[in-house]
């Protein structure tokens, strides 16, 4: 591992958006990383300029003289890697990892502009890694070494838990549940808040109240030990107030056909996302 000088790893982060500005923050608050180059569009984000260790290029022809990455974090959006990603080709070398966080593109797809001797990790983190929370899985094509995967671990362990799978069709599900779940979350604290609104909340309270219990809820899920259903009949009192809702939210198969076909459409929309 090329170290900066520091033992960490040194990184190109290409993409420095949302979830690659994330997982980035996570890696210089563990020090896991001893340099970061980053290419983005937008150009460096305000928070990282003055970073000793984070430096800017406009693309891979640009790097600093010297500058040979472990790892290649590719974290642009899917609808922008064919046209992003021919240019890293250079850098495909035995002692560098390319690990993409891009929905939907697979590993095959990487190894066309890469190149097939190109070690390639394919990996779906989600949005909690901003607090160190995230879930992701990994795959790795037949090229990463073990000191590699044990770098990409490294690294995605930094902003959270990890999975590491070998059947990279998993992948497209994965992404509906864990990558995209979080959307859903956020979706029922709307839902709740507005809901106590039209019970006769003023809506400060309502949405104070939906986004502590769906967070405390979450950190008890968290930390217990008990299961999720077990966490649930715990709430649930009989002839309660909370039967009495459950009623309505399981009525029929209630939640779960809507929770289905949401997760089959995301996990469609990764398979398209392929091409
Ligand atoms: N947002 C999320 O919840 C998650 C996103 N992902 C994946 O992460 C990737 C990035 O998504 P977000 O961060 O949400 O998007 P974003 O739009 O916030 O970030 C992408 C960044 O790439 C930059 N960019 C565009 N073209 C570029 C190029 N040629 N070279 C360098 N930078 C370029 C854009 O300026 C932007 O800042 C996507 O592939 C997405 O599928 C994965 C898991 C969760
Ligand atoms: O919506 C998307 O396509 C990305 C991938 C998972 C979460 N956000």
């Amino acid at each position: 591992m090329s170290d900066g000088g520091n033992g960490g790893a040194s990184l190109l982060l290409v993409g420095c958006g949302k979830m690659g500005g994330a997982m980035l923050d996570g890696w210089l608050a563990s020090r896991i990383a001893s340099r970061v180059v980053v290419v983005e569009k937008s150009g460096l984000p305000d928070s990282l300029a003055g970073n000793p260790l984070v430096s800017a290029a406009t693309g891979p022809e640009d790097l600093p003289a010297g500058f040979v990455p472990d790892v290649v974090v590719l974290a642009v959006k899917p609808q922008v890697m064919d046209g992003a990603l021919p240019a890293y080709r250079a850098l495909a070398r035995p002692g560098t990892v390319f690990l993409s966080i891009a929905a939907g593109k697979t590993i095959g797809y990487f190894e066309g502009p890469l190149g097939g001797e190109a070690a390639v990790v394919r990996s779906m983190p989600n949005t909690p890694a901003a607090i160190g929370r995230g879930m992701t899985v990994a795959v790795p094509n037949a090229r990463v070494t073990q000191a590699q995967t044990a770098l990409c671990d490294a690294l995605l362990r930094a902003v959270g838990d990890v999975a590491w799978i070998a059947d990279e069709a998993l992948l497209d599900p994965v992404t509906a549940v864990s990558g995209s779940g979080p959307a859903y979350v956020f979706l029922l604290v709307e839902a709740m808040a507005k809901a106590g609104e039209a019970s006769g909340l003023p809506a400060d309270l309502a949405m104070r109240l939906a986004r502590a219990t769906v967070s405390g809820a979450g950190e008890l899920l968290n930390r217990s030990p008990q299961e999720a259903a077990d966490l649930r009949k715990a709430v649930t009192s009989p002839n309660g107030t909370t039967q009495a809702a459950l009623d309505v939210l399981m009525a029929g198969d209630g939640l779960q056909p809507v929770l289905t076909a949401a997760i089959a459409a995301a996990t469609r929309r990764s398979k398209e996302l392929a091409g």
